[in-house]
């Protein structure tokens, strides 16, 4: 290459460092930046709260099944009762695990992390999937229905062999989350469990859709490649594993079980902050004035609490609350109460998160639904930070 080239090309390479340093919109973390377009979910940053598909998420917490909500969100509207019922027969029709998957569940270690078994088993089911390459709607929904019935079924068969405890299966006459509950603690029945039920069911319409949070953000762009629903689904609940996001429920958790006493709260969290670590199940990029559905999973742990006259979580949860707020202005999040209502519920902790996965994989797929459907790559830019250029050296001559 001749001298006056390089010359240009090293200018060019400047210029365009120069520029991106100055590039307007550039937000590390993409803090704020608008990166797609949804009908799916309006996120209020101002406390006016959280709608799916123009519905108010309280209303849908107060007075429609997770049933509902998951056809809302796949289907695109509130079912009526025969589509319900259809919806319903549909999902207990897929709640079934293929050979291989039940194969490879048997052979997992017993430390194995629930969150790692789901992600491999959902991988797993892609590749046995007969309609896998399919990216027409219809297609990506079937798709999308099978794996809210299956997901359930792989998280209990999975802790039922590391427990050794007894097989569970899902029955038709029960709601999802009854099935849930069921599948996830072995019990069944009585006054106190239909309350525990209800709360779960709750907790899973507040989990199920949150616009571009960083897991539907990966699930999109992963099926924005016109890959196929499974591998982008894999992507998402990779990325919900992570403290930062749907693995702070379970973190939460260990909180509560390490400060195991009201008294022991305060002086907890005061030493975690003076270390400057973060407290789990508080803050959040987006709803920096509170998290509407906090409020509303916290109006039901404490219900939860004094119907099963075990308070000490929840009281631990309020002292933390107030130092936090005292302390660094922060508000609890989904996963703070959701915690507390899921100790309650008698739920080993490994599982929260895969819980937080049977909720959110609707709001995922009806994201990879609309994204393939009028699909353009997701390709954003990067700053480059690195050196503006160097000489190659030989590999004789290097040091
Ligand atoms: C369903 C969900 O996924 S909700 C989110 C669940 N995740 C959690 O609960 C984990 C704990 N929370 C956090 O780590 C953060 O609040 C996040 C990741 C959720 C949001 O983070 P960001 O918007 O990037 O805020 P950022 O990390 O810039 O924090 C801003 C300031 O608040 C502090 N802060 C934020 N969250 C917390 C927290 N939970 N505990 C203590 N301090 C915190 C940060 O240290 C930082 O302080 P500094 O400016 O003195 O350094
Ligand atoms: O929106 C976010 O960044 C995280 C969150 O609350 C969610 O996914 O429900």
């Amino acid at each position: 290459m001749s001298n006056g080239i390089v010359a240009f090309i090293r200018r060019k390479t400047a210029m365009r460092i120069a520029e991106s340093e100055n590039t307007p919109g550039y937000s590390p973390g993409l803090d704020g930046v608008i990166a797609g377009e949804t009908a799916l979910c309006h996120v209020d940053e101002d406390e006016g709260g959280l709608r799916y598909r123009g519905y108010a998420v309280s209303d849908l917490a107060d007075q429609a099944t997770f049933e509902e909500v998951a056809h809302l969100l796949l289907c695109g509207t509130l079912p009526t009762r025969k589509e319900l019922k259809e919806f319903e027969g549909r999902l207990a029709a897929e709640a079934l695990l293929p050979a291989p998957v039940e194969a490879f569940l048997g052979m997992i270690p017993p430390a194995a992390h629930p969150m790692d078994i789901l992600r491999t088993s959902v991988s797993l089911l892609g590749m046995i999937e007969t309609d896998a390459e399919d990216h027409s709607h219809d297609a990506n929904l079937r798709k999308s229905i099978r794996l809210l019935a299956q997901i359930p079924l792989v998280i209990s068969v999975a802790h039922g062999l590391a427990n050794g405890t007894p097989r569970m299966e899902a029955q038709p006459n029960l709601t999802f989350a009854e099935n849930l509950l069921c599948l996830l603690t072995g019990r069944r029945g009585g006054e106190e469990w239909r309350l525990m039920a209800h709360v779960l069911d709750v907790s899973l319409t507040l989990y199920a859709e949150h616009e571009f949070n960083a897991s539907t953000f990966a699930a999109r762009a992963t099926a924005s490649t016109m890959t196929d629903l499974h591998s982008a689904v894999t992507s998402a609940i990779g990325t919900l594993k992570g403290p930062l996001h749907g693995g702070a429920n379970e973190a939460v958790a260990e909180m509560f079980l390490e400060i195991e006493r009201p008294d022991r709260a305060e002086g907890w969290i005061r030493e975690q902050l003076g270390g400057k670590r973060r407290i789990m199940g508080f803050g959040h990029r987006v709803l920096k004035n509170g998290d509407s559905r906090s409020a509303i999973i916290q109006r039901h742990a404490d219900r939860l609490s004094r119907t099963c006259r075990d308070r000490r979580w929840y009281d631990i949860a309020l002292i933390i609350e107030r130092v936090m707020r005292q302390e660094k202005g922060l508000c609890p999040n989904l996963d703070f109460y959701t915690a507390v209502a899921y100790l309650l519920m008698g739920i080993p902790r490994r599982l929260y998160t895969p819980i937080f996965v049977c909720s959110r994989i609707t709001g995922w797929c009806a994201h990879v639904i609309e994204q393939q459907d009028h699909n353009r790559l997701i390709r954003p830019r990067a700053l480059y930070k690195g050196p503006a250029r160097e000489s190659y050296v030989d590999i004789d001559h290097r040091r």
